[in-house]
């Protein structure tokens, strides 16, 4: 066990959030735990959260998500309890309200982008139960002033209590989880930190990882829900008995504040549907799943709107409603018989290939799990935009290069083994980029666009890893998710859409030879249950064309 202090190693820190690791309580940043050793306690101290005696697995301090540390909690609960209930630290904490307001955070990170990201919220929720309760005992002394929390806090241990694990797989799930801590939770955190007179909790929240919503997101988590609507021609109706079943019920009070929404903006048409429904009224369905339709699974017919536009983009993607048409965004059943290959041809000419089974479930939970907390907001073209027709790209993205850790190196051999392409990175000219993985967030989606940068001004700008080695030749694509419905990946020229199964991936070539391959163009079909990642593996031109073989300095 062997700690080295004073090291900001590229993947052994996670100082951004102030986690070090070490003997040194006050957390200072730029600790570094090095190979092999496991966090034994976590403490928080001023300036963050620190794993005493400290170690971790091959390249870092992990947390209780992370490969290496199961079991080590740095950015988990128990550490927030632990400190609570630690009668020498507890004092720290007692400082008046009034000065921590500039330690406050909300989040400002979208957490309605991933899917990950909300579900970790619930996740977390028993714990700020136990929390809140550990608080509320420990200050006895003012009943009266404590008293809606603790009806509050009460409440939400009934109801989770009934709930049971949480999955916010449905949209409307997310949607209450993330109105939850938004409305629920952010104002006890406030009434909280006000009335027992302390500072500092929604900080060490913030510092443990847990990202508690805006409104805005919320907002947003209920536009996203208008626009699968849109997409999958869907009711109102068939979006709540879609739900039946889930452990989060849905009130008045929420088709209220969809009502709300919709026509703020300007949607009389979801004003309305939203507006017919009355609790109780939704009769019982199977719910949704990829071997029933809508149809099926609604109580009444679905009415055919015509097309759709995805958004901006010039094209539309036209939706029909029954028929196996795989170039748009639709809601298809599938039987199981794929599994029975390894590999189908999906289009020839430009040639699309799916493959089965090629990443292990230990292996997709471990690159889940480095990806985790390296998601930042994917955004396309500056700032998202607020239409309610959603926007380009509504994902979080995260890099892992192949020498992050043995499972990216095994995983990019293993992509070059299926396309007979190199993958190996050099710093001057890369084969290939590192593996982007992409978490989608509430009815994430992407509009249809091109890998290929086509500009070559625009590959003169980039890294020289990429600018030497040409653009990007083909895309290979894990799909890393557990997606119940919606969130193909569609080639609206040429009509092809493939549903995300978990294990799977797809090859195609952005490229005729040498001239970029416009019927290439693709996107992502909304997500309408379920949690959609991939796994993107670029390949750039240079490891086909024999001329370019040897990147340049080599
Ligand atoms: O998620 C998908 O299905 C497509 C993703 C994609 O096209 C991309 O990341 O470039
Ligand atoms: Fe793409």
């Amino acid at each position: 066990m062997r700690l080295v202090r004073g090291v900001t190693g590229e993947r052994g820190v996670t100082g951004g959030k102030g986690v070090t690791c070490g003997k040194d309580v006050t957390g200072e940043k730029g600790v570094t735990c090095e190979k092999g050793v496991t966090c034994e306690r976590c403490v928080i101290g001023e300036k963050g959260v620190t794993c005493e005696r400290g170690v971790i697995g091959e390249k870092g301090v992990t947390d209780e998500r992370d490969e290496t540390g199961e079991g080590c909690d740095c950015l988990g609960w128990r550490s927030v309890v632990w400190y609570l209930i630690s009668a020498s630290l507890l004092v720290s904490l007692l400082t008046p309200a009034s000065s921590s307001s500039a330690l406050v955070h909300t989040s400002s990170d979208h957490v309605h982008t991933s899917s990950a990201q909300i579900q970790r919220l619930a996740d977390s929720e028993a714990t700020i139960v136990r929390l809140f309760e550990t608080l509320l005992r420990a200050y006895k002394g003012s009943p009266a002033r404590t008293r809606p929390i603790v009806k509050f806090v009460e409440e939400a241990h009934r109801n989770l209590t009934a709930r049971g694990d949480q999955s916010v797989a449905h949209p409307l799930d997310a949607y209450a989880t993330l109105n939850r801590f938004a409305n629920g939770w952010q104002s006890q955190l406030v009434a909280v930190e006000h009335d027992l007179n302390i500072t500092g909790l929604r900080e060490h929240l913030w510092k443990s990882g847990i990202k508690i919503p805006t409104v805005d997101d919320v907002e947003r988590s209920v536009m996203s829900i208008f626009h699968l609507q849109r997409v999958y021609h869907m009711t109102a109706v068939d979006v709540l008995t879609s739900h039946n079943g889930s452990r989060q019920p849905i009130h008045q009070s929420d088709t209220n504040y969809f009502v709300d929404i919709a026509t703020r903006h300007n949607c009389s048409e979801l004003a309305d549907d939203w507006a017919r429904f009355t609790p109780g009224e939704i009769p019982n369905s199977k719910g949704l799943d990829r071997g029933s339709t809508f149809q099926e699974s609604s109580s009444r017919p679905l009415e055919k709107k015509g097309n759709y536009s995805m958004g901006t983009f010039e094209e539309k993607l036209q939706v029909n409603s029954n028929t196996a048409t795989r170039g748009s965004c639709l809601y298809t059943p599938r039987g199981p018989s794929y599994y029975r290959w390894k590999t189908e041809t999906v289009h020839v000419d430009p040639d699309i290939t799916v493959f089965y089974d090629v990443i292990s479930d230990n292996e997709i939970r471990r690159v889940k799990n480095l990806a985790f907390q390296l998601l930042e907001r994917a955004e396309v073209g500056g700032n998202p935009s607020r239409s309610l027709t959603g926007t380009a790209r509504t994902s979080k993205v995260a890099w892992l290069w192949d020498n992050h850790t043995d499972v990216i190196q095994r995983l990019s051999h293993r992509v070059s083994a299926i396309t007979g392409l190199q993958t190996t990175f050099r710093d001057q000219a890369a084969y290939a980029e590192p593996f982007q993985i992409v978490n989608y967030g509430v009815g994430g989606q992407y509009l249809p666009h091109y890998d290929f940068l086509m500009d070559k001004a625009m590959l003169r700008n980039t890294a020289p890893f990429v600018r030497e080695s040409g653009d990007r030749f083909a895309t290979f694509m894990f799909y890393i998710g557990d997606v119940v419905s919606g969130g193909a990946t569609v080639f609206p020229v040429l009509d092809v859409g493939i549903l995300p199964t978990r294990g799977s991936a797809v090859l195609w070539y952005n490229f005729d030879g040498e001239i970029p391959d416009t019927r290439t163009r693709h996107g992502s079909c909304p997500v309408l249950v379920g949690h959609k990642w991939v796994a993107n593996k670029w390949i750039h031109e240079i490891s086909w064309r024999p001329q370019a073989q040897c990147p340049k300095g080599f």
